[in-house]
């Protein structure tokens, strides 16, 4: 069997200010296979962004190992990684096109071939014709989905997201994880995606991984055995019931 594309060993995380010490991440040990939709769920101030920026290499470690890539797809986390943050941070004064186009400028990717696969995502996102608008003509659900044409746009081999639909109304959230699960199916890329949402992480994720309140640890890590395309109806199936439980029981919440 070929390297797991993501592979966490016993990582720890504390952070150090003014001559404080605070356990973030205590042991997170996992795997995540190429093109899976891995979620991953716990209470607020658990260390979820904590993990998310060790993988994405803005954070250093202070024990354990993190390794991406394998010899079938090497990474460079300079490149390599698309991240979706809760809020849009679209830059105001650009318009949406050119926002999406921001990281292709940044790592110096060819201008015109970036341009028309920018049209493309945005395309793929629902956003057709709204490339020459400015941010503030769209609602924050289309801001949202810009966000996700623009991480896609330097063809990263990793998608983090950082709780990217909980600024959202509740109806605009379920359309945005359908749209999201489209998107994944169409891109293949392997996606990491934090949430506080325990039915949002069992709906999305081909695997569903559950930290414990801070320093984070790893209650749980399961296949999600829920068929492709994901539908709406699937939430009132007794089996989706099953997993929802299982992670509230792991987390007190019963
Ligand atoms: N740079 C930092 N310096 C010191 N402590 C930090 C720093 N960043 C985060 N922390 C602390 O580490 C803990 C984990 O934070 P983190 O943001 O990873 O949690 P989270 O699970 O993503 O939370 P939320 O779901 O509320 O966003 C928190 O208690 C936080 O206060």
């Amino acid at each position: 069997m070929s390297d797991p594309f993501i592979r966490l060993v016993g990582v720890q995380k504390t952070y150090r200010t003014r001559g404080t010490e605070f356990p973030a991440v205590s042991e997170a040990t996992f795997n995540v296979e190429q093109g899976e939709l891995v979620s991953l769920v716990g209470p607020s101030g658990c260390g979820k962004t904590t993990l998310l920026k060790i993988i994405a290499g803005l954070h250093s470690h202070n024990a354990g190992e993190v390794k991406i890539g394998n010899a079938s797809q090497p990474f460079d986390a300079s490149r390599d990684v698309g991240m979706v943050f809760q809020q849009p941070l679209l830059l105001k004064w650009r318009r949406i096109i050119d926002n999406v186009l921001l990281p292709a400028e940044i790592l110096g990717l060819p201008l015109a071939a970036s341009r028309d696969r920018a049209r493309d995502l945005l395309k793929l996102v629902g956003l057709s014709g709204s490339e020459d608008k400015y941010p503030y003509e769209l609602s924050g659900g289309m801001q949202q989905r810009a966000s996700i044409a623009r991480a896609l746009v330097h063809d990263p081999k990793l998608i983090l997201m950082d709780e990217p639909f909980g600024a959202l109304d509740a109806l605009t959230r379920e359309k945005m994880n359908l749209e999201l699960l489209r998107i994944w199916q169409e891109s293949g890329k392997t996606i990491l995606f934090v949430t506080h949402g325990i039915t949002e992480a069992v709906f999305l994720g081909t695997r569903v991984i559950v930290l414990t309140a801070g320093p984070a640890r790893m209650a749980d890590n399961f296949l999600v055995e829920l068929p492709h395309p994901r539908t709406l109806d699937m939430k009132t199936h007794e089996k989706f019931g099953d997993y929802t439980r299982r992670i509230y029981h792991l987390l007190g919440m019963h």
